[in-house]
């Protein structure tokens, strides 16, 4: 097995006297979508925040493509190549489609304010980048018609997509999805579900995933990880997992 894309040993995270996430260990190879399980409140959006700097986290080590980033500031994670998106709808509502996508990608270009007053060939060439990879992302998530639109007319399950585009223009290593496929219909879950897999199998993206929709999770999972309570409760594949007494008893029964 190759070197993980992530690997997190004894992550803890306390809140005063709540200890929200306690002991999560996580290993992300390269090119897989693991999927991270658990009841309400288990911890995994407290896990999200602090793999990707919104949260110091109070114990344990985060190594992302062979560093330690634990502590490391959020902006300096995502140049990293670690991007998320949020259990909540988060664009620029008044910028249009395309607009959205530009702003994600200044926010990761090598460029500085001369070079954008001087417009120098460099800048020209990175700006023309920007707008090509825009292109193919709206292409890709089937947004290419509503370029020019204000991103708060898309429907639910569009803006979802304009989501994942947004993240994925700046090229990252590691896409990380907070709960996807919440408010979608079975048709939008299936679309989304498809441009996943395309995701890892036509462009080698890793993904780590929270997600309620047990049918998603285990008909495109590599791997899941499953915590309880801040604890970790179980890992292993979808098969596994699915027959686990410990996880049917904390979890799945529930559903
Ligand atoms: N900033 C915070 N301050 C205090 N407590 C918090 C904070 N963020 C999360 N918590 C608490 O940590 C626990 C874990 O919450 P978290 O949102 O990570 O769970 P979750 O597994 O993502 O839940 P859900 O599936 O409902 O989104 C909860 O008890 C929550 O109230």
């Amino acid at each position: 097995m190759s070197r993980p894309l992530l690997d997190v040993s004894g992550l803890t995270m306390r809140f005063g006297g709540l200890l929200a996430v306690d002991g999560v260990h996580l290993s992300v190879q390269p090119g897989q979508i693991v999927s991270m399980i658990g009841p309400n409140g288990a911890g995994k959006t407290t896990v999200f925040n602090c793999l990707t700097g919104f949260y110091k986290p109070s114990g344990g080590k985060i190594v992302f493509d062979g560093r330690e980033i634990q502590g490391m500031p959020g902006f300096k994670v995502a140049r990293r190549g670690m991007i998320r998106t949020f259990q909540h709808v988060r664009l620029f509502k008044e910028m249009t489609v395309v607009e959205n996508l530009l702003v994600a990608q200044h926010q990761h270009m090598n460029t500085n304010l001369l070079a954008g007053l001087f417009k120098t060939p460099g800048y020209r060439r990175s700006e023309q980048e920007a707008m090509e990879r825009a292109a193919y992302w709206l292409d890709r998530v089937e947004l290419r018609e509503f370029a020019n639109r204000p991103a708060n007319t898309l429907a639910y399950g569009q803006q979802r997509r304009l989501e994942i585009a947004r993240c994925m223009v700046t090229q990252p290593k590691l896409l990380m999805l907070d709960e996807p496929a919440a408010g979608l219909n079975p048709k939008e879950t299936d679309d989304l579900k498809a441009l996943i897999s395309e995701l890892r199998d036509e462009h080698q993206i890793t993904v780590l995933l929270i997600e309620h929709d047990m049918k998603l999770v285990m008909s495109i999972s590599d791997h899941i990880v499953v915590i309880n309570q801040g604890r970790p409760l179980a890992a292993g594949t979808p098969d596994e997992i699915k027959q686990n007494p410990d996880v049917i008893k904390a979890y799945l029964g529930e559903t």
